[in-house]
């Protein structure tokens, strides 16, 4: 079977670069670089997978390109809301699309671990998200964070009432049924998350360092492959890795 013939939106960003490097090593044949000013539809229509990597206000615009186009679609895009983002997943389950807030195999892993931590450890173990990036960031929390609260909140058969973002002020003793979240940001750090989960006497941290965008890139371009041959359908990158 051929290799599927690449578009790539958010192409001049960091991980766009990062994306067009990872095609040319694997010969992956990018047909249509896009940003902001080009003409989506006539990008798209080149290809037979979108990669976008860019905003999350133009995540709806290339569902719906990519839907009347007929092609598959792989979404790294954060910055999502979880409503906004089952909102969109129920658009795109026309096409089949990889959406998924990290393509490394270590944070899949991660995700993993979390939420078996999450399931064995209970409601005497604190838990808390922390995550870091560069100071470019746009979105926070990131969207690898906001997957693994998502996975400790089914967890804990929480809602996201349960979340608390930073304290500050007196919020108070922590009650065992929140889930604190904190977003850190500074310098180049390329994107770091733990998972704590902290009792009376023992903390267990799971945490994942990523030191290099390319992690991400290679991800997506497994992701694109693996697409190219599926039914319609939103997945994750779970059941790209077989880790479902
Ligand atoms: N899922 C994953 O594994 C990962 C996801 N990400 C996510 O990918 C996204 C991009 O990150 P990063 O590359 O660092 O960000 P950058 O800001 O470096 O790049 C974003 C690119 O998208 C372009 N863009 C913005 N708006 C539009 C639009 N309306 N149409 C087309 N292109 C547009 C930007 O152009 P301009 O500069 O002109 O605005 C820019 O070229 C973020 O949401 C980030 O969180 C990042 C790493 C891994
Ligand atoms: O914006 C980034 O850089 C990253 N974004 C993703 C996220 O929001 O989780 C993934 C990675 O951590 C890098």
């Amino acid at each position: 079977m051929s290799a599927p013939r690449l578009v790539i939106i958010g192409s001049a960003g960091r991980m766009g670069q990062s994306l067009i490097t990872a095609a040319e090593t694997l010969s992956l044949p990018v047909v249509a670089t896009l940003d902001q000013g080009d003409d989506l539809a006539a990008g798209i229509a080149q290809g037979d997978v979108v990669i976008d990597f860019s905003f999350h206000a133009v995540t709806e615009t290339v569902i719906d390109l990519t839907v009347a186009a007929r092609k598959a679609l792989v979404i790294g895009t954060t910055g999502h809301s979880f409503e906004t983002k089952a909102q969109l997943s129920a658009k795109a389950a026309a096409i089949p699309c990889v959406w998924a807030g990290n393509y490394s195999v270590g944070v899949n892993l991660l995700f993993a671990l979390t939420r078996r931590a999450a399931a064995v450890l209970g409601s005497d173990y604190d838990a808390e998200v922390i995550e870091m990036h560069h100071r470019f960031k746009k979105d926070a929390p990131s969207g690898t964070a906001a997957r693994m609260l998502e996975i400790i909140l089914e967890e804990r058969n929480l809602d996201e009432n349960a979340l608390r973002h930073g304290r500050h002020g007196i919020p108070g003793e922590r009650t065992d049924s929140e889930v604190g979240v904190h977003a850190l940001r500074g310098g180049d750090v390329v994107g770091e998350h733990t998972a704590m989960f902290a009792a009376l006497g023992e903390r267990l941290e799971l945490t994942h360092k990523a030191t290099d965008r390319g992690i991400f890139a290679r991800g997506a371009m497994r992701a694109a492959q693996w697409v190219s041959n599926q039914p319609a359908g939103v997945y994750d990158m779970q059941h790209v890795l077989g880790l479902d």
